[in-house]
C-alpha cells in the first residue's frame, strides 16, 4: 500500500480525490482509516480504495495524518510504524512533536487550505533532511501538487501561513456574507446577494493577480468624489484593516498554542 490516509475528513477526502483524479496514484494503492467507520466504508466503496484498521498500517509505505490536532496524542501509539514515512496536515503540530511521538524523522509537515477540494490549495511544506533523503518530501510534494500550489516554507513560518492562508477562506466567507447582508439591507434579494458576493470574490482575485499591489485595484475602482470612496471611508473608520491583521495574528498564536498542547 503506497498511502494510508488516517482521518478522511474534508482534507483527507480532498487528497484522495486529488491524487486519483490526477493519476498520481490509483485508488487500489490507497487505504483509508477513520474513526467514523461508516464514512470510511462509503468513501472506500465510492473510490475503490480499501478500508484499514490500525494493524493494517504495518503495510503502509507512507501515512497521511489528517485528524484534528487534539486527536494526535491519543492515536500516535498505533500510528507509529517502523518503516513508514509520515505527512501531517495538523495545524500547529511541529516536526519535533511528530518525530517524538512517531519515533522517526521521516515526517513531512504540510499546511494546505480548503481550496484543496477544488484543486486550488496553497500548501506550505517543510521536512527534516531524513524525510528528504527517504523520498518522503518529494512524495508529499507530488501529493499536494495534485490539489494546488506547493510552497517551501521554513517551519518557523508555518503558524503564520496557517493563520493567513489556511484560515483565509473563512475570513473571505465572513467578508462575503457581510457584504451580502449589506446588499440585502439595501433591498437586494438574498440569493442574488450571495451569488454576487461569491462571484465578486472570484473576479477580484483574478484582478488582484494581474496587479503588483492590492492598493492599485482599490484606487482604480474608487472614483474621486464617487460611491466607492464613501464606502471605503466607513471601512477605515471601523478599523477593518486592523481587524483582519488581528485575525491573522490571533490565528497564528492559536496555532502555536495548539502545537504546545500536543507536545
Ligand atoms: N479544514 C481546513 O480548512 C484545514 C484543516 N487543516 C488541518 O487538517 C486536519 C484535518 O482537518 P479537516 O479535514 O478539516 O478535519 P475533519 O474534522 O473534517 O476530519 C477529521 C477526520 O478525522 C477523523 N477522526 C477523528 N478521530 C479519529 C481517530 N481516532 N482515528 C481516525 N480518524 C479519526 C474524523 O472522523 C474525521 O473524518 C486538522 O488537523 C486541521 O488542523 C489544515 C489546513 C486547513
Ligand atoms: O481552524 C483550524 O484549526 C484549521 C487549520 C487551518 C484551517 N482550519
Amino acid at each position: 500500500m503506497r498511502l494510508a490516509i488516517v482521518g478522511v475528513g474534508k482534507l483527507g477526502l480532498a487528497l484522495l480525490e486529488g491524487v486519483t483524479a490526477r493519476g498520481v496514484m490509483s485508488a487500489g494503492e490507497i487505504g483509508l482509516l477513520d474513526a467514523n467507520a461508516g464514512r470510511a466504508a462509503e468513501l472506500a466503496e465510492r473510490s475503490g480504495a480499501r478500508v484499514l484498521t490500525p494493524p493494517d498500517l504495518r503495510a503502509a509505505e507512507r501515512i497521511l495524518v489528517s485528524v484534528q490536532p487534539r486527536v494526535f496524542p491519543e492515536i500516535s501509539e498505533w500510528l507509529a510504524q517502523e518503516n513508514a514515512g509520515y505527512i501531517s496536515t495538523m495545524a500547529g503540530v511541529s516536526t519535533a512533536t511528530l518525530t517524538r511521538r512517531l519515533g522517526t524523522k521521516r515526517v513531512v509537515r504540510v499546511m494546505p487550505n480548503l481550496a484543496a477540494t477544488i484543486g486550488l490549495s496553497q500548501t506550505a511544506i517543510t521536512a527534516p533532511r531524513e524525510a528528504e533523503g527517504a523520498g518522503d518530501l518529494a512524495f508529499a510534494r507530488q501529493l499536494f501538487g495534485s490539489v494546488g500550489d506547493v510552497y517551501d516554507l521554513p517551519e518557523h513560518l508555518f503558524n503564520a501561513f496557517t493563520g493567513m492562508s489556511a484560515s483565509g477562506p473563512a475570513y473571505a466567507a465572513v467578508f462575503a456574507e457581510a457584504l451580502a447582508d449589506g446588499g440585502v439591507r439595501m433591498g437586494l434579494p438574498r440569493a442574488l446577494a450571495h451569488e454576487l458576493a461569491a462571484k465578486l470574490l472570484v473576479a477580484s482575485g483574478e484582478l488582484l493577480q494581474q496587479r503588483a499591489h492590492p492598493g492599485l485595484l482599490k484606487d482604480e475602482v474608487a472614483s474621486p468624489g464617487g460611491t466607492t470612496i464613501a464606502g471605503l471611508e466607513v471601512l477605515e473608520a471601523a478599523g477593518v484593516r486592523g481587524a483582519l491583521m488581528g485575525a491573522v495574528v490571533a490565528a497564528t498564536r492559536r496555532g502555536s498554542d495548539l502545537g504546545k498542547d500536543q507536545e
